[in-house]
């Protein structure tokens, strides 16, 4: 099949390149000349394992432009733009122009929104590109977003014409994932359902590290033993800095927002978001408690991605601790293998760990576990839980859940 894609984000790249790698022929779309350029000469914008040599693998079948009549011939198009939020509601302009955009172009081609979308927005979709509009939400994590697309738990496929739906399902049945079919609202409510209870999932685990550090527990003993109860699941009960990255931020707020306008309150979401804004907070005051005031002090912190195996910093909690800890007077240098920060001066890690009097690990990239030698001496906060406690000085130690 001929396949559009647009919206070349981690999303479009990898629902474009697994599908070219299925033998079909791609094009993807941005409005991102820099990005469309790059990708020509094979090069990838965005860290992800596998990404960039399943772009080089499969650069037979797939072709980058900025230009939306190379859609003229398209059986299915991908809609893979962003959907920020802004000012606490989800922004829906880049995908309404962007099938204002393909409309003149498309004949009987099907569009299929992969973007994340408030309840209602296919609709409106249809009343811009016609009957043809399936929504099919993606679930991928950054850090394993080909291997996620390749083998997803499961696969939603939201329709009312069922001809596309079927067609759409039979792009991904190679993945041998079950599909589940609904209407087009349930498929967008679903992908904020999930999400928001993973998030959820995250903060309720948080609030019972912040009593377990004042009562003398270990979080994570506590969720290691509820995690084997099949109906709560050890996934997503990792105590630590807080949930960041480009999705549940975003998301969480935007299905609030969206669940208030139509008259009803999310109280358990909306919970979790403030849960979640304290946390950074919450880790600065930890290195306060060891080093006293951290005015005019020098403090490395370890990981600025949101989390390993990226290069994103959207919405990173290292990002927000960095922000907290310049507010408190303190010179910040920062070390990531893969993500950059213009907050804080980067240095290498041997520097950032050297010269500095406290150290905050973010991110729990695999090369900062196993570091605890190189820590002697140094304040050090353990924010992701990968220090062994009984290896460090613990007059000069706290982590995230640990009660002393
Ligand atoms: N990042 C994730 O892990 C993830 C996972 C699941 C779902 N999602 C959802 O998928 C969507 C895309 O996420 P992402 O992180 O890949 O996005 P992104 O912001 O990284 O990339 C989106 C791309 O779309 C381009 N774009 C914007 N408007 C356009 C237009 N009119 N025409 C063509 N290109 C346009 C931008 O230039 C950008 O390159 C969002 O709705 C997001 O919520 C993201
Ligand atoms: O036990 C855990 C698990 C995650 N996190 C944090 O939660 C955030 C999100 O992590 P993760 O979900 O692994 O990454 P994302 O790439 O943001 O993926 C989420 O957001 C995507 C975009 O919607 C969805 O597709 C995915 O299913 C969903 O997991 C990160 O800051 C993590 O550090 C924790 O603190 N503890």
């Amino acid at each position: 099949m001929k396949i559009g894609i647009v919206g070349l984000g981690i999303v479009g790249l990898s629902t474009g390149v697994v599908l070219a790698e299925q033998g079909h022929k791609v094009v993807g779309i941005d409005i991102d000349e820099n990005r469309v350029q790059g990708l020509n000469c094979k090069r990838s914008p965005i860290y992800d394992p596998g990404l960039q040599e399943m772009i080089e693998k499969n650069f037979n079948n797939l072709k980058f432009t900025t230009d939306y009549s190379s859609l003229s011939d398209v059986d299915v198009v991908f809609i893979t733009v962003s959907t920020p939020t802004v000012n606490g509601k989800i922004y829906l302009g880049y995908v309404f122009d962007a099938a204002k955009k393909m409309k003149e172009y498309l004949s009987d081609s099907i569009v299929v929104i992969k973007s994340t979308v408030v309840p209602g927005t296919a609709r409106k979709v249809k009343d811009i590109v016609g009957e043809n509009v399936v929504v099919n939400p993606e679930f991928l994590k950054e850090g394993s977003a080909i291997l996620d697309t390749k083998s997803p738990d499961r696969i939603v496929i939201g329709s009312e014409n069922e001809k596309a739906g079927d067609i759409v399902e039979g792009l991904w049945r190679f993945t041998g994932s079950t599909i589940l079919r609904t209407s087009l609202e349930e498929a967008e409510m679903i992908k904020y359902a999930a999400n928001s209870f993973l998030a959820v999932k995250i903060s309720f685990i948080n609030e019972i590290a912040n009593l377990c550090e004042r009562i003398g527990c270990d979080v994570n003993v506590i969720a290691n033993a509820i995690g084997m109860d099949k109906r709560i699941s050890p996934y997503f009960l990792k105590a630590g800095i807080g949930w960041g990255g480009s999705c549940f931020p975003k998301d969480t707020l935007a299905i609030t927002s969206f669940a208030r306008e139509v008259g009803e309150r999310l109280r358990i979401i909306e919970a979790a978001i403030e849960v979640n804004e304290e946390r950074p907070k919450r880790v600065v005051n930890l290195l306060e408690g060891l080093l006293g005031s951290i005015k005019d002090k020098r403090v490395c912190v370890l990981g600025v991605a949101f989390k390993p195996d990226t290069d994103d910093t959207r919405e990173s909690i290292a990002l927000k601790i960095i922000d907290i800890l310049k507010s408190r007077g303190a010179i910040v240098l920062a070390y990531d293998p893969k993500a950059r920060t213009n907050k804080a001066e980067m240095v290498s890690k041997e520097e950032c760990i050297r010269d500095s009097d406290g150290i905050i690990i973010a991110t729990e990239w695999k090369e900062f576990y196993g570091i605890e030698d190189l820590l002697k001496g140094k304040y050090v906060v353990d924010g992701r839980r990968i220090l062994d406690p009984s290896k460090m000085d613990r007059t000069r130690f706290r982590a995230i859940g640990l009660g002393e």
